[in-house]
């Protein structure tokens, strides 16, 4: 489950950068033009081998940006996203080993979501806050509202990851349920090789006013 501390800072950044990053050596020129660009949050997933290395790497080198691990599929990863400095994890799905040995270890921690039944897991387990994943291919916000009606009066929140962009996150983000939203497209892959820090600052910036806007 997420700490109170870390559920507030997710909440106060409103957007979560999701990074997936081929080459570590590009991390904190990265995390420094997101931050730049307005965005206080960031999971790096460990999806490529220079993942440990850049969570490391942007921990030292900008440390006022909220740091997450994502794609944290064993429990060898909760102990080496720790151990490399990550704030938090999360995963696309529920997985009650990795949920109970963060909790164990101490890793502040949100499961993936997509049905009521995930959910009710969830809570079973301690999560009040967790990821929305596939959020858009499920029905985005439409989907959300309904299938978290049941469960509202418990104080739960969520995190929407999967498909979402500049012309759908104001739809999230207006919402109480919602905690932040999450998304690759503020700095893809391909840009980050590309070493393309201007035109992440500014897509970074782009979001941020729009989810200013939004939660006004
Ligand atoms: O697998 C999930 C992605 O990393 C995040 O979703 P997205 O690329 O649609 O933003
Ligand atoms: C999709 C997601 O939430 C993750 O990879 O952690």
């Amino acid at each position: 489950m997420l700490t109170q501390k870390i559920e507030d800072q997710i909440r106060e950044s409103g957007i979560i950068a999701v990074i997936a990053i081929e080459d570590a050596a590009d991390a904190v020129p990265m995390a420094q033009a997101l931050q730049r660009g307005g965005i206080t949050a960031i999971e790096l997933t460990l999806r490529t081998p220079a993942a440990l290395d850049a969570i490391r790497a942007i921990r030292e080198g900008v440390p006022d940006i909220l740091l997450g691990a994502g794609t944290i599929l064993t429990t060898e990863q909760v102990d080496a996203a720790l151990a490399a400095g990550a704030q938090f994890g999360v995963a696309p799905g529920l997985n009650s080993r990795i949920i109970e040995y963060a909790d164990k270890v101490g890793l502040p921690f949100a499961p993936g979501v997509m049905t009521p039944s995930d959910i009710e897991r969830a809570l079973e387990l301690g999560c009040k806050t967790m990821k929305l994943f596939p959020s858009e291919s499920i029905g985005g916000m439409k989907t959300l509202s309904t299938m978290a009606a049941p469960y509202k009066h418990l104080g739960i929140g969520f995190i929407p990851l999967g498909g979402l962009n500049e012309g759908n996150m104001a739809s999230y983000l207006s919402s109480p349920l919602v905690a932040a939203i999450g998304g690759s497209w503020l700095a893809k892959t391909d840009r980050i090789s590309a070493k393309d820090w201007d035109g992440i600052e500014a897509t970074a910036a782009a979001a941020v006013k729009i989810a200013a806007e939004a939660k006004a």
